[in-house]
């Protein structure tokens, strides 16, 4: 893509400390998760504060290609889905190919394929030019092992491609190296449970990323009455089953609550987000140690509000397995006081776009040091200056570079639009923070 066709946001520099209280949509990763399963429980469900974003559309639309039935009600601050599981729907499915846009989430692209093999049908399965790139070959693999055809239409391993589904799975052993993804593991448990047999998932290979995530995934079954014995390492059983019917509410994106917490940092201010949930398998609760260790204070009030104050200065971390939380956390290095080593990313390699290169790339251009590292990112100190930050069709990168655009006057971000796959009120939310700044 020639990137000078993009549209550049000037990031706002407010130049004071903020002072913002900010309410963060729902989270991507539960309301996915949530949809799919609504889709194969055993009655009408409700998503509660459902995120509406370019993901989540994604998955709507996907699910109701397949069958089930997604309306839309308009609830208290927000908006509630109210979904009839698929089989139950006279939509999807049906004559022909039945076309399924993953765009570039990769929620969709990897839960929706198992999915779509407990359905009847054919369906092609493509997304951005980009989503063409991302790993896909465990899934197609494990699909394979349990029986499915699956004909690619591009390189081996990788979107595009074509599922016959004949309307149930046996189940069985499956293995699979996830070493790329989390999410191959995540989407087969979510359908475990529905097939005949149940699945035994084994994992061969280097280490699993994001297990964060596979651990939402598991207590999300569990919560709807499914048998998942995780008790050893990279090995998983879960049980055939009914997943019960629900009605629940979605915690807000505490990954997407990072930038705004950054901003705490960046600009020596405070920022709090209410809704923090007390407990929650969301990867974003590390920002409540993480953050501290950068030389911020934090604390979670008795009302459910998280406030963080930044110092001032930002103090350099070395941090493993930040998964999905690193380009924010790589932007604040940019700003720190001394050297960060970021360890245990190299899967970001093959997220929305190459993170690792992209990060390194932009720091770079705005008169940072950063480099790669086979699994990571070493960065250390140096003035930044004004310039173009691109964003690579990567929400993340997009307020990374907003983040560094608080503290270094004239940061562009290119696309910032491209916020949308998980927060399109982005440039508003952040405009309404930096126009904080100073009234404290
Ligand atoms: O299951 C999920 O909802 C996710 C899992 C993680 O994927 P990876 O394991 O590919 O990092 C994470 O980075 C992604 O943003 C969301
Ligand atoms: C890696 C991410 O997304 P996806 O769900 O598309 O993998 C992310 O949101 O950081």
């Amino acid at each position: 893509m020639d990137s000078t066709t993009l549209p550049l946001w000037p990031a706002p520099h407010p130049g004071a400390p903020v002072d913002a209280t900010v309410t963060v949509p729902a989270s991507k990763s539960l309301t996915n998760r949530y949809l799919l399963l609504a889709a194969l429980a055993d009655g009408p469900s409700r998503v509660r504060n459902a995120l509406a974003s370019r993901d989540s559309d994604l998955m709507v639309a996907a699910l109701r290609a397949l069958g089930a039935g997604i309306d839309q009600v308009a609830a208290d601050g927000g908006t509630d889905l109210v979904v009839s599981p698929v089989g139950t729907s006279p939509a999807g499915g049906g004559a022909g190919t039945v076309a399924i846009d993953c765009g570039l989430a990769g929620t969709v692209m990897r839960f929706v394929p198992p999915l779509a093999a407990l359905c009847h049908g054919t369906f092609a399965f493509d997304g951005d030019p980009h989503a063409r790139k991302r790993p896909m070959a465990p899934l197609v693999d494990a699909l394979r092992q349990l029986g499915v055809g699956i004909t690619e239409h591009g390189e081996p391993g990788a979107l595009p491609f074509t599922l016959e589904a004949t309307g149930a799975l046996e189940g069985g052993r499956v293995e699979i190296d996830a070493g790329a993804s989390s999410q191959f593991v995540s989407a087969l448990l979510l359908i475990g449970p529905r097939t005949r047999t149940g699945l035994e998932l084994v994992h061969v290979g280097s280490g699993v990323p994001s297990l964060d995530h596979i651990r939402m995934t598991v207590e999300a079954l569990r919560g709807l009455g499914v048998v998942v014995d995780d008790s050893q390492p990279n090995r998983w059983r879960v049980e055939p089953g009914p997943i019960a019917a629900f009605d629940k509410t979605m915690e807000p994106d505490l990954s997407n609550a990072g930038p705004f917490l950054a901003a705490a940092l960046a600009t020596g201010g405070t920022v709090r987000i209410p809704h923090w949930p007390a407990e929650t398998t969301q990867v974003g609760d590390l920002w409540r140690s993480i953050l501290p260790r950068m030389g911020a204070t934090v604390g979670r009030g008795a009302d459910g509000v998280l406030t963080v104050t930044g110092g001032p200065a930002i103090h350099g971390i070395d941090l493993a397995e930040s998964s999905e939380l690193a380009p924010t956390v790589a932007a604040l290095c940019a700003l720190a006081d001394g050297p960060s080593r970021l360890s245990g990313i190299a899967h970001l390699r093959g997220h929305e776009t190459d993170r690792l290169a992209a990060l390194v790339a932009e720091i770079v251009r705005l008169g940072g040091d950063a480099e790669e590292t086979p699994d990571g990112l070493l960065i250390r100190p140096r003035p930044l200056h004004a310039g173009v930050f691109r964003s690579y069709a990567d929400h993340r990168m997009a307020t990374a570079g907003a983040i560094i655009g608080l503290a270094v006057d004239g940061v562009q971000v290119e696309d910032i639009a491209t916020t949308a796959k998980t927060m399109p009120d982005f440039p508003a939310l952040w405009a309404a923070l930096a126009a904080t700044a100073g009234r404290a």
